[in-house]
């Protein structure tokens, strides 16, 4: 049905990266458009005060009026004024246009890992992905305060270099002394800082992974009293995320070492050439001192240019790993029809098997064909297969080998939407989402009015204990609030499918959680849910498989009998010793 499912999300080359972040730029022309001009009229008026200076000085060397000194400092004043306000305007216009592309690609990243292949999620864990939509998306968002720092940077370091160039060509190539500097550094820091910066945010999800597992295993990791070991698995990740720090951080010293050395040897061929043009009488002390302004004013924002490849790089890193994620083939989001979704359909599987990544195989060759509205209980021993043909039947992930279809279209080309429509699922693992307890149920219903969940309520016999809540539908439930018992959140689960209405049902042992009087009220839920649908239940008391249609009996997975309930108690096969035991 599937290949095999990748074990790694990809992170996107350096082209496509800068592609799709180029895209995304593009996307937004007036914003470009202004930010160019306003940054570029800022570097304008900027590289005029140290020329106007340097004139100023040669105003004062040959003995000016005060009338002239006092004009040209009017009009420094005046252009550093216009360039403070057109500075101010630039940056905000350049953040304003970066947060707006980097909000574009957020939604693109969260959009497709909400779309992944369950079964892909599940190959890579849920740590990779949440790293990066959490702390790789704030680091690019973080950067957008540094990209628009660059950006403006470049705009005056080019206005500025053309300005050096007007003054004396002499003095502008002494300039160029630092460019070799600059090369050497960077030819040696740049391929460093890309692995080093890897290698540091690869370190950070391994530590989320490890942080992940733990928290989300804590009970597992208690009841097998497994502190230690875990303790010291998440203590090495941590480790080995805080060595990857410190190596990236000493690169980048070593960088920023040589900038310095950069300006000093700059400044000196400046201040040297200028000497020697003055005593030789081809310059003026007023050109020199404007072109040292300028090389001063130049080196900011050319040292911020060179020192933030540090965090560029890094940014880099960061939005390689979401474009990764936003380049991923997912379903496109469709429109889907409503009122088509409620037509009966049966279930078929053909020839299906499944196995695990890095498993053996754990469901052979099944083919069983459930008709429209039939209810069918599998049964069986713990790890029979049950549960991995309900979920593969449901859709929650696909078959590695074999075919299903949903009524008359095959499970795999059914829409995420359309699948989540045809077929409700709900599975071992019932959630209960932070928030009121009308939205944890509108998630599956976002328009249901508060009418239809006191229905969808009732009819998984929630009724009573949600009139009895502090603030009825409006109680916070989930983390830290109101908590509701296992055998509630599993009616709250009921309840969301009832809302779904979909035409197809898979309860995974939604009994299995509660004691037995509250397994009977599950039982009663579920049991109101298969109702007129097409149902498989996974089944672990006889009771619930009793009251369907057609049991299958699964053992080593494969199912080895399949018949109502009557036709396999008369056979005398597995089915039968268990109900005997069951009922005795
Ligand atoms: N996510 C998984 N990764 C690897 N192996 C798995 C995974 N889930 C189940 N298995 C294995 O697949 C086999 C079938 O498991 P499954 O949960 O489908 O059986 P089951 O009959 O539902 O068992 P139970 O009643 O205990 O839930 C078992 O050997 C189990 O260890």
């Amino acid at each position: 049905m599937t290949g095999p499912v990748p074990t790694i999300l990809p992170v996107a080359t350096g082209r496509v990266t800068a592609a799709v972040f180029w895209r995304a730029l593009r996307r937004h022309p007036v914003l470009a458009w202004t930010s160019v001009a306003t940054a570029t009229a800022a570097s304008g008026a900027a590289v005029v005060v140290p020329i106007l200076l340097g004139r100023l000085v040669d105003l004062v060397v040959a003995g000016g009026t005060v009338r002239s000194l006092l004009l040209i400092s009017a009009w420094i004043l005046a252009a550093g004024l216009v360039a403070a306000v057109l500075t101010g305007v630039s940056r905000w216009l350049v953040t304003e246009w970066g947060t707006r592309a980097c909000a574009d690609l957020r939604e693109q990243v969260l959009d497709h890992a909400l779309r992944m292949d369950p079964a892909r999620l599940e190959a890579v864990g849920s740590g990779d992905v949440a790293s990066r939509v959490t702390e790789d998306v704030e680091q690019v968002t973080d950067s957008v305060q540094l990209a628009a720092g660059v950006f403006t940077s470049l705009v005056t370091v080019v206005i500025t270099f053309a300005g050096f160039a007007t003054l004396d060509w002499r003095i502008a190539a002494a300039f160029l002394v630092v460019f070799p500097v600059y090369v050497l550094s960077l030819r040696r820091f740049v391929p460093r800082a890309a692995r080093l910066y890897a290698a540091e945010r690869q370190a950070a999800a391994v530590r989320t992974q490890s942080l992940l597992t733990t928290f989300t295993g804590a009970r597992t990791v208690h009841a097998y009293g497994m502190q230690e070991p875990q303790g010291r698995r998440v203590e090495e990740a941590s480790r080995g995320a805080v060595v990857a720090r410190l190596r990236a951080v000493r690169g980048f010293l070593w960088f920023a070492n040589m900038m310095n050395y950069a300006e000093a040897i700059g400044l000196t061929a400046v201040l040297l050439t200028g000497f020697l043009l003055v005593r030789g009488e081809v310059s003026t002390v007023g050109d020199v001192t404007a072109a040292a302004l300028l090389f001063h004013r130049l080196f900011g924002p050319l040292g911020m240019l060179l020192i933030s490849f540090n965090d560029v790089q890094s940014a880099g890193a960061a939005l390689a790993r979401l474009v990764g994620i936003a380049g991923l083939d997912v379903p496109a989001a469709r429109v889907v029809d409503p009122a088509g979704s409620r037509a009966p359909a049966g279930v078929v599987a053909s020839s299906v098997s499944h196995r695990y990544p890095d498993g053996p195989t754990v469901l052979h060759d099944v083919s069983i064909e459930i008709a429209p509205g039939e209810s069918l209980a599998i049964v069986g021993e713990s790890g029979a297969g049950k549960t991995t043909l309900a979920a593969i039947l449901g859709g929650v992930f696909p078959a590695t080998g074999g075919k299903v279809w949903l009524g008359d279209l095959p499970i795999d080309d059914l829409h995420p939407d359309e699948l989540r429509r045809l077929v409700g699922v709900v599975t071992q693992e019932v959630h209960v989402f932070a928030g009121t307890l009308a939205d944890d149920l509108r998630l599956a219903a976002p328009h249901a009015d508060d009418a239809q969940l006191h229905a969808a309520l009732a009819l998984v016999g929630a009724d009573t204990w949600v009139a009895a809540l502090p603030d009825g539908l409006q109680t916070v439930v989930g983390d830290g609030e109101h908590h509701l018992t296992p055998s509630q959140a599993q009616q709250v689960a009921l309840a969301r499918i009832a809302l779904l209405d979909p035409p197809i049902v898979v309860l995974d042992e939604a009994t299995a959680e509660a004691g037995s009087a509250g397994a009977r009220q599950l039982e009663l839920a579920s049991a109101a849910l298969v109702r007129g649908r097409t149902a498989i239940v996974v089944a672990h008391r006889l009771t619930q498989a009793q009251a369907c249609d057609r049991i299958a009996v699964m053992a080593h997975g494969r199912i080895v009998e399949l018949g109502s309930p009557e036709e396999l108690v008369a056979a005398g096969g597995t089915y039968a010793t268990l109900w005997s035991a069951w009922h005795r």
